[in-house]
């Protein structure tokens, strides 16, 4: 049974359409990440979640319980959802102990004494914090704040974990380890959790399933291997890992095979796809890593090789970015070894890692 179930959601303000019919299942102990660029509507749709805002339109239902229909005039104040939510500008109240901090969020639900000391005693058990119960926060470092601002959002139980950028203020390598043990401590827990970021890599590291949203509507849903392997947008292409996107005239097709024109009479070639027709102008992509330079392998297809010239080569640590151009388009491949700029050499464009949009 789904937990979460989104129906038809919008949300206007004035001439404003922040949210377009949004319609979302979330099963039971799933963690989803809503991902987009800023404005594109992610915090709304936590918060009308949340009960924070009400929507203009639409139904939410939780563990089969509705907490909002617009037609049937329904919206269940915030307090009496029984939902965790944790903000970017999560702040402990500093002159509370870490205790003191749980047993207040507790002590609003009316659960004190014996029950409470265990919730809490679980609660910092479960984030790692059971030590420092009696510290203030001003004594902590900022992951361990952390730590203690999701430990007050798990105390009570609570049926959905509702987490805005929760990461963000934390400097990237302690986001790192925190992204961990924020993964296994969901799997743990198994509550179900929405997720909120712009951060693409934390979003494929984190979820089980990643919405992907786009000026107020949902453009794609799936697995993170289906969001980065099978875009189904340029725009999700382009906003998840990095891409080269580029456009170009379909000349034949074949049973399996696209050819792609570029500029100055280049041809490459595609998987076929549907919906495509001879002599349009599509967009397509492949990724930096996918691209071999320096490609001598007599085995492959010649028709995938191009002879190019390397225009620029950065050193970025583990790897090096090495841009060339094919016809007027300007491509960036990928790989660990570093090739001086300026020479001519051979790139592959396997006709596999080719991905081919049908024109909207
Ligand atoms: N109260 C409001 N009045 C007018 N516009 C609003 C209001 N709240 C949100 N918006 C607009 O709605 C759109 C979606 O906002 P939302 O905060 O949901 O985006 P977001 O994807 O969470 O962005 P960010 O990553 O920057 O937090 C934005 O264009 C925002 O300016």
């Amino acid at each position: 049974m789904a937990d979460i179930v989104i129906e038809n959601m919008s949300r206007t303000i004035g001439a404003l359409k922040i949210l377009h019919d949004l319609s979302l299942s979330v099963a039971e102990g799933e963690f989803i990440t809503l991902l987009g660029p800023s404005g594109c509507g992610k915090s709304t749709t936590l918060n009308a979640l949340a009960g924070l805002d009400r929507p203009s339109a639409g139904r939410i239902t939780v563990g089969g319980r509705v907490l909002y229909d617009e037609d049937a005039g329904i919206f269940v104040e915030p307090r009496f959802r029984d939902l965790g939510m944790m903000f970017q500008s999560y702040a402990l109240w500093p002159h509370m102990t870490v205790q003191q901090n749980l047993a207040f969020t507790l002590d609003i639900r009316r659960i004190t004494g014996a029950v409470a000391r265990e919730k809490i005693a679980h609660a910092l058990d479960l984030v790692d914090m059971d030590r420092y119960a009696g510290r203030y926060p001003g004594e902590l470092s900022g992951g361990q704040q952390q730590r203690v601002a999701l430990a007050r959002t798990l105390v009570y139980g609570p049926r959905l974990m509702l987490l805005d950028e929760p990461l963000s203020n934390l400097d990237a390598k302690l986001r790192d380890k925190a992204r961990d043990w924020l993964r296994d401590l969901q799997r743990r827990t198994g509550v179900t959790t929405v997720y909120v970021t712009h951060d693409q890599t934390e979003a494929l590291a984190l979820s089980d399933r990643i919405v992907v949203m786009e000026a107020g509507h949902i453009v794609q849903v799936g697995t993170p291997e289906q969001i980065y392997q099978q875009p189904a947008s340029p725009f999700v292409a382009d906003f998840v890992g990095s891409n080269n996107i580029f456009e170009a005239r379909v000349l034949r097709r074949q049973e399996r095979t696209l050819t792609l024109g570029l500029a100055g009479g280049i041809e490459i070639l595609a998987p076929a796809i549907d919906g495509v027709e001879v002599g349009e102008l599509v967009k397509a992509a492949i990724r930096p890593e996918e691209i071999v330079l320096g490609e001598t392998n007599p085995e492959s297809d010649p028709a995938e090789i191009h002879a190019v010239e390397l225009l620029d080569s950065v050193y970025q640590g583990a790897r090096h970015v090495l841009a060339f151009r094919l016809g007027d388009v300007e491509f960036q491949a990928e790989q660990a070894k570093a090739i001086a700029a300026g020479q001519t050499l051979h790139a592959r464009l396997p006709r596999e890692a080719i991905h081919v949009f049908a024109p909207a």
